[in-house]
Order: structure tokens, then sequence, then C-alpha cells
């Protein structure tokens, strides 16, 4: 372990001040603590122990990468093509499709954790984490999910990798208690197998229900996909090249409005007007909305034939659910047996870092990529560039680097001890 269990001996003098309340063990890490055991913990984890910075990893669930473990559904592949999709340091093994599956992802990152030695500290899940101005270390507060104790890691360097989805988002329906049925989020569906024969109602139409309710029609089930204002749906291919590719490739020399304006006219021409589906296109370019709002384009990957096939309906906004349904806005009735709510995610950062000048309200850093990795006072952040895992290494790479310098300058002479700050005295 990378750290010094400070609870005894009670003597000690502490270079910050205990918090009465606060009864749980208490850690000096030495090096950064990284929350979140996701790829992007994972990055940052291997650029430091290349370095020889030691670190602690906390992740509330129990495992690695928990997102693709435990939050996707069995038959899900990366969207983006293999070579964005790859961590720092190690590429995907040379006999990997250029879609990744899910499990073989998962593969890879449990192989990836194994040759760096990361060992992260699972079910802990991080609660507070504040800056002591007195002393200039973070104080990192954790309840260990399956026994209810509490933990207090003490350190000098913060990294955030919590992830952009973190958390789910059940928007509230009028009437929802009253429906008779099962409802569940995206995050949950594993297989449209439970629901052979059933009609179910997706709500949301981005990636997430898109692949729903091409699952469920695989399945035999009825899916409805609820679209209630617009989507951008792009060809995952255009000629045989991935569309993100081309859109990287163009980005080198062309404004990102042109690329915009040629993936539409590719997707007209591939996929024809889908607006007489119900798929109304937003006013803004794909990449710009992606890149001003957060909100990703749909890569298509069959969905849309069964939408013009009529196998899976498209309907307006919910205006309330019912006993055995709902009610739309246009004032339809109609009966369902399930709804998945495809209605997204968002960050959770808000909930426990006591921060705001670095990070928004909705838990993003302020500052656009590529400058919203470092804060101030040891405080960093990964994979919330809204560039997917490509992102989230171009930042992991910076943080590591960042942090390992420091270490690197500082333990040439001095022993690895918690750095400077650590022999202050906070408060006298
Ligand atoms: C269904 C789906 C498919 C996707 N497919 C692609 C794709 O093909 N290509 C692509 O580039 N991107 C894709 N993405 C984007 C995705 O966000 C990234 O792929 C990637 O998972 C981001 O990694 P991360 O480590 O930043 O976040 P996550 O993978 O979400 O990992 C964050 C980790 O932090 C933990 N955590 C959160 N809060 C706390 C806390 N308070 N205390 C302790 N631990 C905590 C979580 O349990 C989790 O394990 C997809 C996203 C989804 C939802
Ligand atoms: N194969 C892959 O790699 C996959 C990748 N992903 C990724 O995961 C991330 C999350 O995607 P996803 O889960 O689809 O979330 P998104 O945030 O992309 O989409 C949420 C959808 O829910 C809709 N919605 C939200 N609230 C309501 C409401 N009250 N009534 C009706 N509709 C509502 C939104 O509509 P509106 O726009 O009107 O707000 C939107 O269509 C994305 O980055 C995506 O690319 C997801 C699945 C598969
Ligand atoms: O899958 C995701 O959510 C991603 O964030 C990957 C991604 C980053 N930029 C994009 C632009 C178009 C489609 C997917 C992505």
């Amino acid at each position: 372990m990378n750290h010094c269990d400070l609870c005894m001996p009670p003597n000690l003098v502490l270079p910050f001040e205990r918090d009465d309340l606060f009864t749980g063990r208490c850690i000096l890490v030495t090096g950064p603590v990284i929350v979140g055991a996701g790829p992007s913990g994972l990055a940052v984890g291997a650029g430091l122990k290349q370095q020889g910075v030691p670190f602690v990893i906390l992740e509330k669930a129990n495992c690695i990468a928990s997102l693709w473990q435990n939050r996707t559904y069995d038959r899900l592949n990366l969207h983006l093509p293999k070579q964005f999709c790859e961590l720092p340091y190690i590429p995907f093994p040379d006999n990997f499709p250029e879609y990744p599956s899910k499990h073989q992802f998962i593969d890879y990152l449990e192989s990836y954790t194994k040759h760096f030695e990361i060992d992260p500290r699972f079910n802990e899940s991080v609660q507070s984490a504040k800056y002591d101005e007195t002393c200039g270390l973070w104080r990192v507060k954790t309840i260990t999910t399956n026994s209810n104790s509490t933990t207090e890691y003490i350190c000098r360097w913060l990294v955030v990798a919590s992830g952009e989805n973190a958390e789910k988002i059940v928007p509230e329906f009028e009437g929802l208690h009253e429906f008779s049925g099962n409802v569940m989020h995206a995050c949950d569906y594993k297989s449209g197998e439970e629901f052979r024969g059933k009609r179910v109602l997706v709500v949301g139409c981005g990636n997430s229900g898109m692949e729903v309710s091409l699952d469920l029609w695989h399945h035999d089930a009825v899916p409805t996909m609820v679209v209630r204002s617009s989507v951008h749906v792009l060809p995952r291919e255009i000629l045989g090249k991935s569309t993100f590719q081309l859109a990287v490739s163009m980005m080198k020399s062309m404004p990102l409005w042109l690329v915009d304006k040629i993936l539409l006219a590719a997707a007209r021409l591939l996929l024809g007007n889908i607006e007489k589906y119900g798929l109304k296109r937003p006013s803004m370019g794909p990449l710009q909305l992606k890149n001003t709002q957060g909100k990703t384009p749909v890569l298509d990957i069959g969905t849309l034939s069964k939408i013009k096939s009529g196998d899976i309906k498209i309907v307006p906004g919910i205006k309330k659910f019912l006993q055995v349904g709902v009610e739309l806005v246009n004032g339809e009735i109609l009966e369902v047996d399930s709804v998945i709510m495809a209605t997204g995610y968002c960050s959770n950062v808000p909930s426990w870092l006591k921060e705001s000048e670095f990070f928004t309200r909705e838990g993003f850093p302020r500052s656009p990529f590529p400058n919203g990795w470092k804060g101030k006072g040891g405080l960093y952040a990964v994979g919330f560039t809204r560039r997917g895992l490509s992102g989230a290494s171009i930042d992991a790479i910076k943080v590591a680097q960042d942090i390992g310098k420091i270490w690197n300058q500082e333990t040439k002479h001095k022993s690895h001890s918690v750095g400077v700050a650590c022999h202050k005295r906070c408060k006298p």
C-alpha cells in the first residue's frame, strides 16, 4: 500500500487538523488520490506507475470499468473504430475487430490493470473531497459500500476520474407511479430476452435508445421509441470508412462548420430524408452540437432500417403515464408492457467535490478541451472532454506527466514522503 496509516500512534503531530466529528480511519497518501477506476483512472494510474509515482485509486464499485461491466447491455460494441478507443501505452491486440465488443474491451482493460499492477481500492465511494487551505492538502472522505465504514484520505493531488456518465438521469413524468408495467433505465438493460413478445416503450433516441430498440427487435419484442425533440443520425461508415475517422481527418484542414455540412450531405445521400420518419434534425450541425452541448450524434448500427421498415415505431414526447401505457403530446394513447428510460447520464462531481472554481454546477471543468485537465491546488480532471475514450487518454497522459514531473523533481532531493506540504502545520 502506498500510504501510512495515521490512526495511530495517537500522539503523532498531524500536518492538519482532525475533524472532531470524524471517527473513521485516516490515511496519508504519498502521491495522488484518483477517484474512479474506469478507463480514465486506469490510464492515469498507468502513466504514474511508469514514472514510479505511488497513488491510490478509489472505486465505488466492486470492479474496474464498472460502467462497462455492470451498466451496459450484453451485445454492446464500441461505436468508434478501435484506434480511437485504446488507452495510452498499450495498443489493443492485433486480432481485435474494427469495433471491439464490450467483452473484448473489458478483457483489454483487465490485462492493462494487471500489466501496470494497478490495485484500486474497490467498494470505496468518495463522499466528499475538500482542499484544506491551511495545509495545502486534499481531504477525501469515503464510505465503504459493503460495511459502511468511513475513511479519510489526505493527499496532495486529487485526480477526478469519476466519469461523464456517473449517474443515470431518470426524468419525472406525471402518472409514472400509476403505470403498472416494468420501468428500467437503459443502464440496467442487459438483453431483449426478457421482453420477447412484449410492447416496449424506449424513451430517448440517443445511441442508447437506438441500440436498445434494435436489440429489442432482435429478440422479437415490439419496440416504440420516443423522440421528443431532434436527433442527428449519421451512418457509422461512409463508403466503407468510419464516419468518425473521416470527420477527424477533415477537421485537420477544414473548419468545423464545413465538416458538419459534409457529414450532413453524406448522411442525406446515404440515409435519405429521415425527418419523414419522425427523426427531425437539430438546427446545429452534429459536431458543433457535440462540442457545445455534449450531445452525441447517433452512429447508426442498423436501427434506421428497422425504423424505415416500421419494425421500430417512432412517437413524439410523452404527456403523461397511464396505468396501461402513455398519453403522448399529440393526444395519442399508447398501450405498453414495459418502459426503458434511455434518457442519459450526468456527472456526480458536484455531489462530492467541495469546489466551484474549476468545475461547473453540472460537474464538468469550466475550461473546454484541451484546457480542462488541470485546476489549482493539485486538482486534476480526466475524462470530461466529451470526446470519449480518446479524449480521456489525452487528459490522462498530461495529468500523469504533470504530477510525475513534480514528484521526480522533489524526490531527487527528498526521501519518498508526502512532499513539502506534509511538513507544514495547518494551525497552531
Ligand atoms: C453505453 C456507452 C457506450 C460508450 N461507448 C463509447 C465508445 O465506443 N467509444 C468511446 O470513446 N466512448 C464511449 N463511451 C463514453 C464513455 O464515457 C467512455 O468510454 C469511458 O467509459 C469513460 O471512462 P471514464 O473512466 O472517464 O468513466 P467511467 O467509465 O464512467 O468510469 C468512472 C468510474 O468512477 C467510479 N466512480 C464514480 N463516482 C465515484 C465516487 N464518488 N467514488 C468512487 N468511485 C466513483 C465509477 O464507479 C466508475 O467505475 C460510451 C459510454 C456509454 C455510456
Ligand atoms: N455503442 C456505443 O458505443 C454506445 C455509446 N453510447 C454513448 O453513451 C452516452 C450516453 O448516451 P445515451 O444514454 O443515449 O444518452 P444521451 O444523453 O445521448 O440521450 C438521451 C436521450 O434521452 C432523451 N430524453 C431525455 N429526457 C427525456 C424526456 N423527459 N422525454 C423524452 N426524451 C428524453 C433525450 O432527448 P433530448 O435530446 O430531447 O433531450 C435524448 O434523446 C453517449 O455519449 C453515447 O454516445 C451509448 C450507447 C451505445
Ligand atoms: O461515444 C461517445 O459518447 C463519445 O463520446 C465518442 C464520441 C466523441 N465524439 C464523437 C462524435 C461523434 C460520435 C461519437 C463521439
